[in-house]
């Protein structure tokens, strides 16, 4: 493939072309298409469904292989794993659980909104998640990591995964042993649509959930697209996408070096440069084919689909407002902010997933260590969105309580409110007289 990379040059404009804001997601039609008929016979099969897509898009041979994946498993996957592996699984499990135990919410909280009125917000975990872990380009023992911690923090019952078998009908070993240590089992050998329709509806094998999260490619956005009626389908997290934003202060070797981060993931990611300097533009251009050189050729073949795209490659600004200007404009998945003061810069940034501040914090540690979640929100939803939390594994319910003394005012004013939406059976409910035990908080 050649070295092309995609470059424009808006430092004769301050508007920001559309179609730079684009992502393969942003046009799912024809995922939504060829999911709808992997859905309905998902709903009308079953674990036969399961095993059938299973032989045509994850290419397992054995048509027998069993959907959850059994101890027998579990136990070959921590004798096959490499200590040093292991070691860095457990570093990262540290460190995420660290951050989501700070980020739990207190059980309950309570006001006394006036004399005799108290209210609050009790906070419950969710009875059902699924955890989805891709496969189809990769392995992703880190998404295990990043999605069943704060399932477990939040305290959810029954924390499921789902992810798609090898052709040996398999599941990858580092994704085995992550769910052990973190005291996930029940693990279920299906992905894409068909994943996220076994545990919308259930399966012979498969819970019901009442919510999915986690990443994954544009069949799986596309099938919880089409299931939100069924599931809970989480924050919008489709293909990896990033921003390396910087001033001309930046070695752009390394900007290229980061660059390359997430472009690597598949043809459907995204990545931009956006500089203020047209030295670190064409540094970066220039120092691009090197790195590739040194990369898997599978990898190296992504990252320059992407960075040779529509979806990405280097773009410069007029000036450093106008880079900031488009970086909150696009919302990225994953930020980097490589200026001479990122912690400054950071105030000026509205919408992203994450951001990263300076050169030494590069995408690839939060991906996998530094303890912040790596599953944010994509496609421009992060304008909306925040990163995966405990908070996505938790509601709220709010409570109220009133005392004897304090009902006559509020029912002669909610009586009031009621009369006037002529709602005549709750006027009656405040209006009629009802026994007043004492209460006090507890
Ligand atoms: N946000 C995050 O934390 C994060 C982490 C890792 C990966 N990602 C992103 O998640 C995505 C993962 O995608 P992936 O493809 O590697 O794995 P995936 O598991 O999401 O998708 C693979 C599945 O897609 C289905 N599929 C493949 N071809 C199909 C076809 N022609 N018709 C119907 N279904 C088909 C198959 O069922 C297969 O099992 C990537 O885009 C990556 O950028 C995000
Ligand atoms: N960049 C991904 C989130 O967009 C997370 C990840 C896992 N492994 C490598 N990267
Ligand atoms: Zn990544």
């Amino acid at each position: 493939m050649p070295d092309h990379v995609t470059f424009h040059d808006l430092t004769q404009t301050t508007t920001i072309p559309e179609a730079l804001l684009q992502r393969t997601e942003s046009d799912l039609s024809v995922f939504l298409k060829r999911v709808t008929p992997i859905i309905e016979r998902v709903r009308t099969e079953g674990d036969a469904a399961l095993r059938h897509f299973a032989q045509a898009f994850d290419q397992v041979t054995d048509p027998q292989m069993s959907i959850k994946a059994t101890p027998e498993e579990f136990d070959a996957a921590f004798t096959s794993i490499e200590p040093d592996v292991l070691d860095a699984i457990k570093y990262g499990i540290d460190n995420i659980r660290r951050f989501h135990e700070a980020q739990k919410p207190q059980d309950n909280w309570m006001i006394e909104v006036r004399p005799g009125i108290w209210a609050g917000d009790r906070n419950v975990p969710i009875d059902s998640v699924a955890c989805y872990v891709p496969r189809g380009k990769g392995c992703f023992p880190s998404v295990v990591n990043m999605t069943t911690i704060p399932g477990k923090v939040a305290g959810v019952p029954r924390l499921v995964i789902v992810t798609p078998p090898s052709p040996d009908g398999t599941v990858d070993a580092g994704t085995l042993v992550a769910a052990r240590l973190i005291g996930v089992e029940d693990v279920y050998k299906c992905g894409g649509a068909q994943a996220v329709a076994a545990v919308a509806f259930g399966t012979e094998t498969v819970p019901a959930c009442a919510k999915i999260v986690g990443p994954g490619s544009p069949y799986v956005v596309a099938a919880k697209r089409l299931l939100s009626d069924w599931i809970d389908p989480g924050i919008p997290a489709g293909p990896s996408e990033s921003i390396i934003l910087t001033d001309d202060s930046v070695d752009p070797v390394l900007a290229a070096l980061d660059l390359i981060i997430e472009s690597e993931h598949g043809p459907d990611s995204s990545a931009w440069l956006v500089t203020s300097s047209r030295r670190v533009a064409e540094g970066v251009i220039a120092a691009l084919p090197a790195h590739w050189a040194e990369m898997d050729e599978k990898r190296a073949g992504f990252s320059r689909a992407v960075l040779g795209g529509k979806h990405g490659g280097v773009i410069l600004t007029k000036d450093f407002r106008a880079a900031v200007a488009f970086t909150n404009a696009y919302a990225p998945e994953h930020l980097e902010i490589l200026t001479t003061d990122p912690m400054a810069d950071l105030g000026r940034i509205r919408n992203a997933g994450e951001v990263l501040l300076g050169t030494a914090s590069p995408v690839t540690l939060c991906n996998y260590v530094l303890g912040p979640n790596a599953v944010l929100p994509t496609n421009r939803a992060a304008r909306t969105h925040s990163p995966l939390s405990v908070h996505d594994f938790m509601k709220r319910m709010s409570f109220a309580r009133v005392s004897p003394e304090a009902y006559p005012e509020a029912a002669r004013h909610a009586e009031r409110f009621a009369r006037y939406e002529n709602f005549t059976g709750h006027a009656r409910a405040v209006s009629a007289a009802r026994p007043m035990p004492k209460v006090e908080p507890r």
